[in-house]
Parts: structure tokens; C-alpha cells; sequence
């Protein structure tokens, strides 16, 4: 008697909000290992510095889930619009937003989601390869969007210059970051599965 009411309180709440106290405290913990995870990084004299961002952004996805994943993702992009020194080599402000460097930070919302996804196709090979897909994609599309903003808003670098560039001094660790997320990701998340 007493679970079945229990178990009616917490549909309720869960239709009356969307995420539970919990889930916003999960997420504001997983906004705040970005927020670390940021600091890692090497001031280029492009004006977009190597970091290990992507390897955050693909762990928090695979760990929490898109929905969980993108909570969190946003927390962290909206505590740092609002003057946080929580992106890299600590800046902060809606300013970095609308820099060179700001459409990889917003793309990351985007990146987190096919991160999260956890497609079941009936077919284990399929699903391990989509594990796997899916984040390597995220990667793609995060790299495209803060390319195309880098480029848009670079006085000295064409697309062409800054795709180029970002082929060959990205692409690679990110992807290999990625796929290193993937792995130490999908343990860690059964592991604490039954917390979230
Ligand atoms: O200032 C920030 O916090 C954002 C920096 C974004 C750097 C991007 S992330 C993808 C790509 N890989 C890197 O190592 N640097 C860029």
C-alpha cells in the first residue's frame, strides 16, 4: 500500500516538473566536472585553445543519458554565459558566447544529445557500434558548428584555413578522446546506474 502511494507521489511530482531534485542535483555535479574538465587546456595563439572539453562533453552524455546529459551540458553553458570563469583558462561571460571559441561551447548542447543516445536495435553488434557512432558524430557536429563560427568571426582565417587547421590539430585527439570517453563512460554508468 504504502510503495503503490509512493509510487503515485513520484508520478505526480515527475508530471508537475520535469526533472526530480535529485536529477538537478546530478546534473549540476556533472556541470561542475565540466567546469574542471575546462581548465585543461593550451592557450593558442589562433585564439581557440587545445582542450580536453570534448572528452567531458561525450562522458557526461554517455553517463547521464541525452536528457540528464543535456541538462547538465546547459547548466554549465549558462553559469558560464553569466560570468562564471567556468570555460576554459577560466573566462566567463555571454561575450565568450559570441567569440571565436563560443560556437564549440554552444555546439557541445547539441553534442551531449547524440552523446546520450542510446539507440536498441535488437542487434548487440549494431548497438555496440552505435555506442560508439553516435558520439564520434556529436564530436563532428561540435566541431563543425564552432568551425563555422570561428570562421565567421575571424578577421585573418577563411573556412577553408580554419577547417583545415581544425583537421589536423582537433579532429584526431578528439576523436580518439571520444572514443576513450565511450570506454571509461559505459562502465561508469552501469556502476552508478541505480544512483541516477
Ligand atoms: O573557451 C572554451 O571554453 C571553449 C574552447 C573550445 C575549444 C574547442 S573544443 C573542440 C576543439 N578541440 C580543441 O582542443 N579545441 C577546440
Amino acid at each position: 500500500m504504502k510503495a503503490d502511494q509512493s509510487l503515485k507521489n513520484n508520478i505526480k511530482s515527475r508530471a508537475r516538473q520535469p526533472f526530480t531534485t535529485k536529477e538537478l542535483a546530478i546534473a549540476g555535479m556533472f556541470a561542475a566536472v565540466l567546469a574542471v574538465i575546462s581548465q585543461i587546456a593550451i592557450p593558442m595563439p589562433t585564439g581557440v585553445p587545445i582542450t580536453i572539453q570534448i572528452f567531458g562533453v561525450a562522458l557526461v552524455g554517455i553517463i547521464l543519458g541525452w536528457r540528464l546529459g543535456v541538462l547538465a551540458t546547459v547548466v554549465y553553458i549558462l553559469l558560464g554565459a553569466v560570468g562564471l570563469p567556468i570555460f576554459s583558462n577560466f573566462r566567463g561571460g555571454i561575450n565568450i558566447l559570441l567569440s571565436l571559441t563560443g560556437g564549440y561551447i554552444w555546439g557541445w548542447a547539441i553534442m551531449v544529445f547524440l552523446c546520450g543516445l542510446r539507440p536498441k536495435t535488437g542487434s548487440k553488434p549494431l548497438n555496440t557500434l552505435f555506442m560508439f557512432l553516435l558520439p564520434v558524430l556529436g564530436t563532428i557536429v561540435d566541431e563543425i558548428i564552432g568551425g563555422l563560427q570561428w570562421a565567421a568571426l575571424s578577421g585573418d582565417m577563411s573556412i577553408y584555413g580554419v577547417f583545415t587547421y581544425s583537421i589536423v590539430a582537433f579532429v584526431p585527439k578528439d576523436i580518439f578522446l571520444t572514443i576513450l570517453a565511450v570506454i571509461i563512460g559505459i562502465p561508469v554508468r552501469k556502476a552508478i546506474h541505480k544512483l541516477i
